[in-house]
């Protein structure tokens, strides 16, 4: 296979959909087929898989009195079979609006069309009748409507108990509502989406007023978040009567409560939004949740239909952050470091009241990790009414400890006032090595996982014993990365501690939640502000081995970026995605140093890219890592507050999985992207 389908968006689980808003000619419905039918091609050739046009499109929606007149009837379904037959040789679903007598009765409709056929009709359920509505005196509910009707020469399902599936695109299932059905108390989307529909279109006129730009967004949110769904709503524009209101074409894709697109409104020629959007995304909300595992499905008429996608490279629509764990917009990251603050604050606070401690212990290492476990220890200290000094910190050297470092550790405690010590582990460690015969003991330069063990395991153990000296908790500063990775040593180690403040924060998250701490909590002060801009400024290491010439140890040439590694770990632990899968969309967010925005300060030199080769390397890393040898070392984690919404590492607060499981099938499928000829 080429490497131009795995990067096909239908090949990763996506879809690519429309709204369109075309201006209209009232009451001419073969111009407006026409226009539609253009509109439709420019969706073909981008490769849009669905696309919806405003409610009562084909006729316009204030037509008012004239739906009644027969010809308008009659010339507006010879408008509509001209525009199927002239569309069928598109890749594109359309969906348009247009009056149509069912029995006796007129219906407000959405005629759904692919191919030259017809593959159904949903009639609108909620027909609104107040203020400056009257549809309800020229149409009937479609509600419990159920058969069928006839269009042409085409005998075609009508109701609004119709789910369109495609059944060459895994999850691709379209149910369809009509403007104010999303405004009632129960939108018919809810059960269509629990009946399978995870594409909703609304085709709908509504008219603007000021504010109602805002009041669509929300419901398209909602109702998207609500139903795990993707939302693509179309409203009219230009064109429709302005006798008494006027039309805005506001167009809308949402996605579980995310806009994907939108429009500029009160464009004067129409306008038409694109996105992709995530079906693989929406199915793993469900399977989670369970809400839509319903016996309910058995009421719906599923009628079905293949796309058959050009498998080629269309690009994305959609953007892919860098860092899923972190809000690219300033005020937003903002809001989530000051949420993450008080979540870890105010957890620590309840644990050290409801334990009686008098102390807190904490081994400072001059990194980012204990920085931020320090901060939040100072800041519980004061909420409680603590001295300072109740908080024991000490930093301990060990054999490859840096200058630089110790300066930092020293500089942090100082200048926030705590306890402040220096125990230096080395005569310890020393002893240990020669009691348990490691070379090293004799003298040999032998730096292996035995010597980095023993220099973490002891730190613990000091800290452990403190804490019994003093009556004190043993504060854990491990983030949520290194327990993805098992980047940490077990038990007698920094894996332990009697509670982990930090177990719930992406390394990546990590440090901006210390800026904001800086910059904003009073319990900082300007001398410790200073040493802390050095601090997230400084290289990641354990600094477990000594330097042997080659630069001082470094986390990430180990263990890969956190960047690339937090990306994985994030749509592995949210929505399960498989390798593959995610290396599409980390190739589509790292890819191109020069695409998409960064987050601002974001340092110009670490401003790379990471081709597909590089991309392929550290996932396997981490799904060696993740799903084959740490599970143990999570299973057995301290107890400390999940945080983000991205999950939690904790089988107790999220995941959950076995200690003895294999990373074979996570393996298996990365490899295979090399079936790709990259
Ligand atoms: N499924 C399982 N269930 C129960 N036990 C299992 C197990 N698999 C292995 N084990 C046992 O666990 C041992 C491995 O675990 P462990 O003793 O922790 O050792 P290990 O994971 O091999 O080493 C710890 C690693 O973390 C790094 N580290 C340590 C401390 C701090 C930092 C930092 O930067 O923050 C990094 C350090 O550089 C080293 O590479 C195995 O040798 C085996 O005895
Ligand atoms: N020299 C040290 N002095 C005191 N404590 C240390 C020292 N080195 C490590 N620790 C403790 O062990 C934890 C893990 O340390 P390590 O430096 O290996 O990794 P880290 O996750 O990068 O942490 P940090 O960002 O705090 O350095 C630290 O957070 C700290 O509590
Ligand atoms: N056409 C409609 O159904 C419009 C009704 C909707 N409540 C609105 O105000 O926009």
């Amino acid at each position: 296979m080429a490497l131009d389908e795995f990067l096909c968006l239908y090949r990763q689980g996506f879809a690519r959909v429309a709204a369109c808003t075309t201006p209209i000619a009232l009451g001419e419905p073969h111009h407006n087929a026409i226009v539609f039918q253009q509109w439709l091609e420019r969706c073909h050739e981008q490769a849009v898989a669905i696309a919806v046009f405003p409610e009562l499109g084909l006729t316009g929606y204030t037509l008012e009195d004239l739906f009644f007149q027969q010809l308008m009837l009659e010339r507006s379904q010879e408008a509509l079979l001209a525009l199927v037959e002239r569309t069928a040789h598109l890749m594109s679903v359309g969906i348009v609006g247009m009056p149509l007598r069912w029995g006796d009765s007129l219906y407000n409709c959405a005629v759904i069309f692919h191919k030259g056929r017809i593959l159904g009709v949903v009639p609108k359920i909620m027909l609104p009748r107040y203020r400056e509505f009257y549809e309800a005196r020229h149409f009937t509910s479609g509600a419990g409507c159920s058969g069928t009707i006839r269009l042409g020469t085409q005998e075609v399902p009508f109701g609004a108990d119709l789910l369109f599936e495609a059944e060459d695109i895994a999850g691709l299932t379209l149910g369809v509502e009509i403007c104010e059905d999303l405004w009632a108390p129960q939108p018919p989307s809810g059960a269509l989406a629990v009946a399978g529909a995870t594409v909703i279109a609304n085709l709908s006129a509504s008219p603007v007023t000021v504010g109602r730009a805002e009041h669509r967004a929300l419901l398209c949110a909602a109702q998207s978040m609500r139903t795990s769904s993707a939302y693509l709503y179309a409203a009219a524009t230009v064109g429709e009567s302005t006798t008494d209101l006027a039309w805005d074409g506001q167009l809308l894709i949402y996605e579980a409560g995310e806009c994907l697109a939108q429009s500029d409104r009160f464009a004067p020629k129409g306008d038409m939004v694109v996105a992709d959007i995530d079906l693989d995304r929406l199915r793993q909300e469900r399977l989670q949740t369970g809400y839509f595992a319903s016996t309910h499905a058995k009421n719906f008429r599923r009628i079905r239909f293949a796309v058959n996608p050009p498998l080629q490279d269309w690009g994305l629509k959609r953007e892919v952050p860098r860092f899923p764990f972190v809000p690219l917009r300033l005020a937003l990251c903002e809001q989530d470091c000051r949420e993450a603050w008080n979540i870890q604050v105010h957890a620590l606070c309840q644990r050290l009241k409801a334990a009686h401690a008098k102390t807190m212990i904490i081994g400072v290492s001059g990194g980012l990790d204990s920085a931020l476990a320090l901060l939040v220890a100072v800041k519980a200290a004061d909420c409680l009414g603590w001295e300072r000094t109740q908080i024991i910190a000490r930093t301990m050297p060990g054999f490859a400890t840096g200058g630089e470092s110790l300066a930092l550790a020293h500089g942090l405690m100082e200048s926030l006032g705590v306890r402040a010590g220096e125990l230096d582990i080395r005569p310890t460690a020393q002893a240990m090595l020669a009691a348990i015969d490691h070379p090293y003991g004799r003298g040999e330069a032998v730096y292996d996982i035995t010597f980095e063990n023993v220099q973490a395991g002891l730190r613990t153990d000091f800290l452990f014993r403190l804490a019994n000296h003093h009556q004190g908790l043993v504060i854990g500063t491990g983030d949520m990365s290194e327990l993805a990775l098992g980047w940490c040593t077990y038990g007698v180690g920094d894996q332990m501690a009697h509670y982990n403040v930090n177990a719930g924060l992406p390394k990546t998250l990590i440090q901006h939640v210390i800026r904001w701490a800086s910059g904003h909590d009073k319990s900082v002060s300007p001398a410790a502000r200073a040493v802390l801009e050095s601090i997230v400024a400084a290289e990641i290491s354990p600094e477990l081995v000594p330097n042997q010439g080659q630069g001082v140890q470094s986390t990430q040439q180990m263990i890969g970026p956190y960047a690339l590694q937090d990306f994985t770990l994030y749509y592995v632990l949210r929505y399960g995605f498989a390798p593959k899968k995610i290396a599409f969309l980390q190739l589509h967010a790292w890819g191109d140093a020069k695409k998409g925005e960064w987050p601002l300060n974001y340092p110009e030199q670490d401003r790379i890219a990471y081709d597909l080769p590089t991309i392929i390397h550290w996932s396997r890393v981490f799904l060696k890592r993740f799903f084959g040898t740490s599970q143990f070392k999570r299973s057995a984690m301290p107890n400390g507050p999940k945080v983000v919404a991205g999950g939690s590492l904790s089988p107790r607060g999220d995941w959950r999985a076995p200690s003895d499981g294999t990373a074979t099938l996570w393996l298996a499928d990365l490899d295979d992207i090399e079936s790709y000829k990259l």
